[in-house]
């Protein structure tokens, strides 16, 4: 009997633009078939209610606490993704019955890990009652029960990717997601294992749009395209202990503030934020064992064309090549869904979805909550 499992994954991000869907065929080891995505985006307002949510989750100090706004915020996201499933079942011609599972990521509000608390808004059960199908949500508490970061846990998913490289990516090869936070997995010769949050992202150019009244981000980095970096500004970024530690750690969306409107033009703050974003990812991976020789990029940075030309500068003085997700072979937009559906299938089977090379936690860990219609 194979472990062949038909999952949906479901990611919303710290960018908070939408829903992420993705169908995934999957044994939750080495047989990966990935089936179609699509995005939902969030309303103006649904975004604007999530940020606002942040507020009221600074003052979570227990796990299941909810203040303010977050219980009925938790309800309105969860009907959200309800949606989103029965839209894709229904877009692509599949019944409840013929999908395994779906997992679920949330929407993380929270992300203390020195604390051990991470919080994602969403209700699993109500999920799997109103889709029909069974849901596993909640993967990050278990590796924060054994001392781990709790993030990234992509990492398990990109070892599996990495196993259909095309030629001409050598390793070691570097997966980095660039959303609103950004994060490395480094799968080097053998295919040992080293992951970690890399840096600011999307989050702080997003903020930086916003605050001029330019929409919710730099479509293709057009903007940061006519502007230049401000090199004392981004050092100040780049000098941050987040790079300079010796020990690696996650990121939470507050880790990092956007700049003073008045400290540069639209144009230059853009473009220095462009430059953060991709200067981060290389300082991060400067704390690799060895220099990797192939970046694929996925995530939304990946469309910022200034983000990738600064990167593919930093990377060739290393002689190291970046590659665009999806000219790899691979679906840069759908890439965080499709490892939340191949997570929740290792979470069934209880295979690990962290090591100790990934998140810091002390053993190989599984994890994950099971909610059945
Ligand atoms: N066409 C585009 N041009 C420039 N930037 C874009 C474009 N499309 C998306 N982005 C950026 O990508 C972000 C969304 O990226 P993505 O969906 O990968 O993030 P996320 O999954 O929410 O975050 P995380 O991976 O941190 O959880 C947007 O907020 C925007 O900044
Ligand atoms: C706590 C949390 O939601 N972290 C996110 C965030 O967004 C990117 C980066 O920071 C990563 O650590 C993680 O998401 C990815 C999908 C992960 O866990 O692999």
């Amino acid at each position: 009997m194979s472990n062949l499992k038909r999952a949906i994954g479901l990611m919303s991000g710290t960018s908070m633009d939408g829903i992420d869907i993705a169908l995934l065929t999957t044994d939750g080891e080495n047989r990966i078939e990935r089936g179609p995505s699509v995005s939902m985006p969030y309303s103006d307002g649904f975004r604007a209610r999530l940020k606002a949510a942040l507020l009221d989750a600074r003052s979570i100090s227990q796990r299941i606490d909810r203040p303010g706004v977050l219980r009925r915020l938790e309800r309105d996201l969860t009907l959200l993704h309800v949606v989103a499933v029965n839209d894709f079942l229904h877009e692509y011609g599949l019944k409840p019955e013929e999908i395994d599972m779906i997992g679920f990521h949330g929407q993380t509000v929270l992300h203390r890990p020195h604390e051990a608390l991470t919080i994602q808004l969403g209700d699993g059960a109500l999920l799997a009652s109103e889709t029909g199908i069974p849901v596993i949500y909640d993967m990050r508490a278990e590796d924060m029960r054994h001392g781990g970061q709790g993030a990234p846990l992509i990492p398990a998913y990109h070892a599996a990717l990495a196993e259909n490289l095309p030629a001409g990516l050598d390793r070691p090869v570097v997966f980095v997601n660039i959303g609103g936070i950004s994060n490395l997995t480094c799968v080097g010769e053998g295919g040992a294992l080293i992951a970690y949050d890399s840096g600011p992202g999307n989050m702080l150019i997003d903020q930086w749009m916003e605050m001029h009244g330019q929409g919710s981000f730099d479509s293709g980095g057009a903007i940061a395209m006519t502007g230049h970096v401000n090199a004392n500004i981004a050092n100040r970024y780049l000098d941050h202990e987040f790079f300079t530690s010796p020990h690696r750690r996650s990121l939470d969306r507050a880790d990092f503030s956007v700049p003073a409107k008045e400290e540069m033009s639209l144009a230059d703050g853009a473009r220095t934020l462009a430059f953060v974003s991709a200067a981060a990812i290389l300082r991060s991976a400067s704390h690799l064992p060895s220099a990797p020789r192939s970046y694929v990029i996925s995530g939304g940075g990946r469309k910022n064309q200034a983000i990738m030309s600064e990167l593919s500068a930093l990377a060739e003085r290393e002689d190291a090549r970046v590659v665009d997700a999806d000219h790899a072979g691979f679906d840069g937009d759908a890439m965080e869904a499709e490892a939340w559906a191949y997570l929740a299938v290792r979470s069934l089977h209880g295979l690990p979805l962290t090591y100790p090379s990934t998140t810091g936690c002390n053993m190989p860990v599984s994890g994950g909550i099971i909610a059945r219609p």
